[in-house]
């Protein structure tokens, strides 16, 4: 089954209750794991590279990035039994934007949500109405990602409200959205205990009826933390969303469920330990071997959390 709509991907774990990795890439490795991952486990895929990928993998040039991406997907998506999709993650650029959809990305995202509701709205719509011209879907972001930080009332403020999430959904007919519910980017997530808004999860559910997204979703998983740690690497305080918030988020609505962090810190933590063990060691072939390993590792261990595992069947 070859490249397709992620919004094809997205309405059917809406509709069977599942949740799907959306995994973002760099460079032509963590493709490779992603799909054999994905095979491996018979999963469905999302890859997504953000703009700073479109403009490294383009060795400067975003246009050239995304065309790269393009092709590299569908290349290994046409040869791969499992649907895969590929999706820009945070366009906030209008460019890039268009860059990913004349490139012929599965899905944009548009992340207007740091400006005003009403000026999100229209920026949104604008980018909706581009997209869905070309047959591309869209995803955008409501609230920020701001993290509920142990009793910070303050970070409420931040999060998405679900009667705005209504309107947004009607007025934009954006396809994902992806509502601040207590995640935040990166590896530092919580001060305190690790937790999310279950309950505004289910009511934006209740009010738009589509797939949702989940941002800064990483676990930081503390076996491949204490790995890089123990070859050098210093992630003091790391912390992320443990796989049964996972679960509980999936349960309550979520479907796509984005992952960066994850795939770096077990990428490292392979290269860091073989690098420390092989010092004379220098072809990459050879030192990324280990760093693969646990990069897939995380990937089949994740989809099993989200029940995508298996579900290629379904399509
Ligand atoms: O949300 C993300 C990409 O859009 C990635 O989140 P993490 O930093 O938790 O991996
Ligand atoms: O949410 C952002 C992703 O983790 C990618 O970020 P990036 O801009 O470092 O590529
Ligand atoms: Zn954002
Ligand atoms: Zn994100």
């Amino acid at each position: 089954m070859p490249y397709v709509d992620t919004k094809v991907i997205l309405e059917n774990a809406d509709k069977h209750g599942y949740g799907v990795p959306a995994l973002n890439i760099n460079n032509l490795e963590f493709l490779h794991y992603i799909i054999e991952a994905g095979i491996k486990m018979n999963s469905p895929v999302i890859i997504e590279t953000s703009q700073g990928a479109m403009k490294y993998a383009g060795n400067g040039d975003f246009r050239k990035g995304a065309e790269i991406f393009v092709k590299m997907v569908r290349t290994f998506a046409d040869e791969a039994n499992i649907p895969v999709a590929l999706h820009l993650d945070h366009g906030k650029s209008f460019e890039y934007i268009v860059a990913a959809i004349k490139a012929g990305y599965s899905s944009v995202m548009i992340d207007a949500s740091e400006h005003p509701f009403e000026e999100n709205m229209k920026i949104t719509k604008e980018i909706v109405k581009i997209a869905h011209a070309a047959g591309v879907s869209v995803e955008a972001e409501l609230g920020q990602l701001a993290g509920i930080e142990d009793e910070a009332v303050a970070a409420e403020n931040v999060l998405v409200d679900p009667e705005e999430a209504k309107i947004f959904v009607e007025e934009t007919d954006v396809d994902f959205l992806a509502p601040a519910v207590g995640t935040s980017h990166g590896a530092f997530k919580f001060k305190g205990a690790a937790k999310i808004d279950y309950d505004r999860i289910k009511k934006v559910k209740e009010y738009v009826k589509r797939p949702l997204v989940l941002h800064g979703a990483s676990s930081v998983v503390p076996e491949f933390v204490e790995i890089a740690e123990k070859h050098g690497a210093d992630f003091g305080g790391a912390k992320g969303v443990p796989a049964e918030i996972l679960k509980e988020a999936v349960k309550c609505g979520i479907n796509k469920v984005n992952t960066d962090t994850d795939l770096r810190i077990a990428f490292v933590a392979g290269l860091r330990e073989f690098l420390n063990g092989n010092p004379k060691e220098f072809d990459p072939r050879k030192y990324f071997k280990l760093a693969r390993e646990y990069t897939i590792k995380v990937i089949t261990d994740r989809m099993e959390v989200l029940g995508s595992a298996g579900k290629a069947d379904l399509f």
